[in-house]
């Protein structure tokens, strides 16, 4: 109970409904507790022959009565109850995503984002369950019980009672304990429904790589193996369920017969009435429910605990990256950037991705970063828009610490095109207006024609509103990053990195990239990473990057005089166009 603390909150803002809706579930039993009462009447008077016509019509009007008053205080019970469980369950949910979103994104490293999902879905759905059917049945089984078992032992007889009973632990210990193989087995389906659907998933978004290497089958085998578990996995639970309620029937059917032979005796001898005997086979009809209730209830507090300690731990984590309490706004930047001995590494890791690494960047230069795979150049990026937090040198922007800026004023004013070019799955006009609140059409158009890809765009039939991703369109890889070129510039930024986010494009639409981009980058500051000399050959200051460190700096013309690293590359990447072209 412990780890529903947190849910304090929202209890105290539900408190009303919690007791509303257990007013009208008590109303309920209580209505269905009438009911063996009015059996003991009608029976007893009618045996009694005291019973007239009309008060049989009157009998019978009672128990339409008690059916519609328990048809009503049912449907009340669950908008109170259950619908708060899945305003619960709503709130969760949000609370969740945007808690995770807020981490930092070397929690992603960590954590998988299957588990993440099974977080959203299977925890919260448990707790779901706890705080709302759980609530219910708990207090439903307890409070039928304790009156069904004094309304026994008060109008009919202690003994009859007492052997009626006998066999109700019974009934609630094998429940409970082929509740928690239940569960297990259940928990094994889904997991084996989760092993299929990730197999599917991927045979899908890798269809291409299957039928080029002619793995239909092979893939088809794989999933019919990971299906045949699903099937036996789901056999098991069939054949336990196949079990269960015989076993459950059997066990209450041992009541009725204790009650039948010993109660029968009493009718016989006069020591209860037969009004008495049918009422009491009655409550013990209702009593079956409750037995069988909390061996589920038990199951489903524990799991829902279980899942909210989970939650919580996911809800206790804090961001590496928080704006401290000295942070300020940096509402118009110049776009001046200082690396002053800045060594990092990634979380976890042993090795130095960037070591003693110095730069000054005046306002709207642009800047070339080039060096082998691995040298470090995407770890520039991400460690001025603060991704990660720099425990080595400083990092300023303006003459500020960006430990000092305030993250949204930083992250707002940087142009990132990343390497993968990550589009979403809607109209290639949201996915450029991603992020900015509001963008015109014509805004939108501009900067897709300074990424040189509005002619693209236009070639489809829906043009803008065209959709990407799995409902729509498959661009290209130079096309995507072309509409991520896009995505950036659309927010104004003073300072744009390309990440190596000309690499799919032919030299030629490169060059036209670069030309356009030279007018709008006159007012900002740049950052181009690139494997191709071409792709920063004109940036003011080129850097060359070996191991984390800088190897090389200076103009084009300057490095090639050097005849250095960024000589011999210049070399190899001449060598292979000419190559390419013969
Ligand atoms: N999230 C991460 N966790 C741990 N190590 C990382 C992480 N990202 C990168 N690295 C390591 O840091 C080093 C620098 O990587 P970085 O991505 O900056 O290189 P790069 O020069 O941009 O390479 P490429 O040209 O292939 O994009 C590499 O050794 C890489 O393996």
């Amino acid at each position: 109970m412990r780890n529903f603390r947190v849910l304090k909150d929202f209890f105290i803002r539900n408190k009303w409904y919690y007791f509303f809706g257990i007013v009208w579930l008590l109303l309920v039993d209580i209505l269905q507790l009438l009911v063996p009462e009015i059996l003991r009447r009608f029976t007893d008077q009618l045996q009694a022959n005291l019973l007239s016509a009309s008060e049989i019509l009157i009998y019978s009007l009672y128990i339409v009565a008690i059916g519609f008053g328990i048809a009503l205080f049912r449907f009340l019970w669950r908008i109170f109850i259950i619908g708060t469980s899945r305003r619960l369950e709503y709130e969760l949910r949000n609370k969740l995503f945007s808690h995770l979103l807020d981490l930092s994104t070397n929690y992603y490293t960590h954590h998988k984002t299957g588990d993440l999902m099974a977080h959203a879905t299977n925890d919260i759905n448990a707790v779901r369950m706890a705080l709302g059917p759980g609530i219910v049945m708990l207090t439903d089984a307890i409070f039928i019980t304790v009156i069904a078992i004094a309304m026994m032992v008060l109008t009919t007889d202690w003994k009859l009672t007492l052997l009626a009973l006998i066999p109700l632990p019974f009934l609630a210990f094998t429940i409970s304990k082929f509740g928690k193989v239940i569960n297990k087995r259940f928990k094994a389906v889904q997991e084996a429904f989760s092993v299929l659907t990730d197999t599917v998933q991927e045979s899908f978004s890798g269809i291409r790589v299957v039928k080029s290497f002619l793995q239909e089958d092979a893939e088809i085998k794989k999933f019919s193996k990971k299906n045949t578990l699903v099937y036996e996995k789901n056999m098991k639970l069939v054949k336990l369920y196949g079990m269960f309620f015989p076993l459950v029937h059997f066990v209450s059917a041992i009541s009725f017969l204790i009650v039948i032979g010993y109660g029968g005796t009493l009718v016989i001898y006069g020591d209860i009435s037969l009004g008495d005997f049918i009422a009491f086979e009655a409550y013990l009809a209702l009593l079956v429910w409750p037995m069988m209730a909390i061996g589920w209830v038990i199951n489903v507090l524990q799991r829902g605990s279980a899942s909210m300690e989970r939650l919580n731990r996911i809800f206790n984590e804090n961001p590496e990256i928080v704006d401290a309490e000295d942070t300020k706004e940096l509402p118009a930047m110049k776009g001046e950037i200082s690396f002053e001995k800045v060594s990092f590494k990634y979380p976890g890791s042993n090795e130095y991705a960037i070591k003693d690494f110095s730069l000054h960047i005046a306002s709207g230069k642009s800047i070339g970063l080039i060096g082998r795979t691995g040298s470090g150049k995407s770890t520039i990026a991400t460690l001025l828009l603060r991704l990660y937090p720099v425990h080595e040198g400083t990092i300023e922007i303006d003459g500020h610490d960006i430990n000092k800026i305030k993250l949204k004023s930083l992250r707002h004013q940087i142009g990132y095109v990343d390497q993968d070019s990550f589009l979403f799955s809607t109209t290639i006009a949201e996915n450029i207006a991603f992020g900015v609140d509001e963008a015109t059409a014509e805004e939108i158009k501009g900067v897709a024609k300074i990424a040189e890809v509005h002619d693209n765009i236009m070639d489809f039939p829906q043009g803008y509103q065209t959709y990407v991703g799995e409902r729509g369109v498959t661009l290209s890889g130079g096309q995507k990053q072309r509409v991520s070129i896009a995505r950036a510039l659309i927010k104004k930024p003073k300072i744009l990195i390309l990440d190596d986010s000309l690499s799919a494009v032919d030299t030629d639409t490169e060059e036209k990239i670069l030309g356009a981009l030279k007018g709008d980058l006159r007012d900002k500051t740049s950052i181009i990473i690139a494997h191709r000399i071409s792709t920063i050959k004109d940036c003011d200051e080129i850097i060359v990057l070996d191991e984390g460190r800088i190897v090389e700096q200076g103009t084009h013309n300057q490095l090639l005089s050097n005849q250095k690293l960024y000589y011999d590359i210049y070399q190899k990447q001449l060598l292979e166009e000419r190559i390419a072209k013969d």
